[in-house]
């Protein structure tokens, strides 16, 4: 029997991440990858992400009995319409990874109506503000909910044939209609990214009037920002196609902020008190403290603004395999020190590094 031929069409963070799991869960499948630019290619090759690469996405296309669009929104509708004009293998199983659905469960439905393609939409609920296939993992989506949209084009039996390629993900897999996911992830992840990044623009715009500012932002700012420095291409996208739910979110969150904006005038502290308990007993029982979202790990160290310094810390981490997936010296600090910022998969890799950081200097570490 020939191998079971799968394609993972877009080599960034999702694809490269899906295709670890897809091929460490299936060694058997033919695992290839189609992306425009060679490095990502290359490092999938290199890497034993996969089997195949290429730039020519339709010669791997006709061979795959299954598809996983891993682009930005728009640009998977599109490849929808360039995946109908050609000669598909008969049932083919198309899927994507992108953060709405109802845009693109619509435009399948629309684009195969009447042929031999089954369509379930999906979204891995975790990722990062970082992009592309280096930052790639095999757990990316380990406890994370990974959402699964049917349409008129799937059937119960498809979404066992997709779950079973994706088991390695470890994800925990949910049925919602496109519908439900987008008014869904218009409240908890849409909408805080439009928050964060008017955050970040409001300190920027004080910072004009007083340029101090930006050095008085601490671990709150930090932590309620994270996402601001996610990738433009990608959020605008999501803005345009889930529109609707998230100006709705923004309505009710100005109604939010003129309630507040009221206790606050009128000095009202006891129902202020009560606004923060309650968000405080809210937040601790959200599900988030399980940790499906946290897939990265950072530590933030203050060093001296000198050369070498990087090379330093690193040198502390010898003999030690951690896993550092990206440096950043960022100089936000008038002053003499600099923060070096060293990210980890795992929390067990930045808790190691943090513990030689702290027997080898006497620099500051935060996380
Ligand atoms: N980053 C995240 O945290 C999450 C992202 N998603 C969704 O996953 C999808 C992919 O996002 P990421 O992997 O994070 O992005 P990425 O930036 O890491 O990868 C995007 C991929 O699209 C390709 N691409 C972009 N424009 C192209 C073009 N014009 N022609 C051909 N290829 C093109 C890039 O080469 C790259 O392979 C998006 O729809 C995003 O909404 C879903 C869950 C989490
Ligand atoms: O960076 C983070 O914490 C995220 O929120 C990641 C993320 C980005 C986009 C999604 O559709 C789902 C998850």
């Amino acid at each position: 029997m020939p191998k079971k031929n799968i394609l993972i069409a877009g080599l960034g963070l999702i694809g490269g991440s899906l295709a670890r799991a897809i091929k460490s869960g299936h060694p058997d499948y033919h695992v290839s990858a189609y992306n425009r630019s060679q490095a990502p290619r290359d490092f999938a090759i290199q890497e034993r992400l996969v089997d195949e690469v290429s730039d020519n996405f339709a010669d791997l296309a006709v061979k795959a009995d299954v598809i996983i669009l891993n682009f930005p929104v728009q640009l998977s509708i599109k490849f929808l319409d360039f995946l109908s004009e050609l000669s598909l293998k008969k049932n083919v199983l198309i899927s994507d990874s992108g953060s709405t659905k109802f845009e693109i469960v619509t435009a399948a439905e629309e684009i195969f109506k009447g042929k031999a393609v089954r369509f379930i939409g999906g979204h891995p609920m975790a990722g990062s503000h970082k992009t592309g296939v280096i930052a790639s993992s095999e757990l990316l989506f380990e406890n994370a909910y990974y959402i699964l949209t049917p349409s008129r084009l799937s059937k119960a039996a498809d979404f066992d044939e997709l779950k079973n390629l994706l088991a390695r993900t470890r994800a925990k897999f949910v049925e919602l209609s496109a519908e439900e996911h987008d008014a869904m992830t218009a409240v908890t992840s849409h909408f805080p990214h439009v928050v964060a990044a008017s955050l970040v623009d409001n300190t920027h715009d004080f910072a004009a009037i007083m340029p101090f500012t930006e050095n008085l932002a601490a671990g709150g700012f930090r932590d309620m920002t994270r996402i601001a420095e996610s990738s433009p291409d990608m959020w605008s996208e999501i803005l345009m196609s889930n529109s609707e739910h998230i100006v709705h979110q923004i309505d009710r969150f100005n109604e939010k902020l003129n309630a507040v904006k009221r206790l606050i005038s009128q000095k009202q502290s006891a129902e202020i008190w009560a606004f923060f308990d309650k968000a405080r007993q809210l937040r601790s029982q959200m599900p988030i403290h399980k940790g499906a979202m946290e897939n990265f790990y950072d530590l933030f160290i203050s060093v001296p603004d000198k050369s070498g310094v990087i090379y330093e810390v690193l040198g502390y981490f010898a003999g030690h395999d951690l896993s550092i997936i990206n440096i950043k010296i960022n100089e936000t600090r008038v002053e003499l020190n600099g923060v070096l910022q060293l990210t980890f998969k795992t929390e067990n890799d930045q808790a190691t590094a943090e513990r030689l950081i702290q027997e080898h200097s006497n620099y500051d570490v935060y996380k």
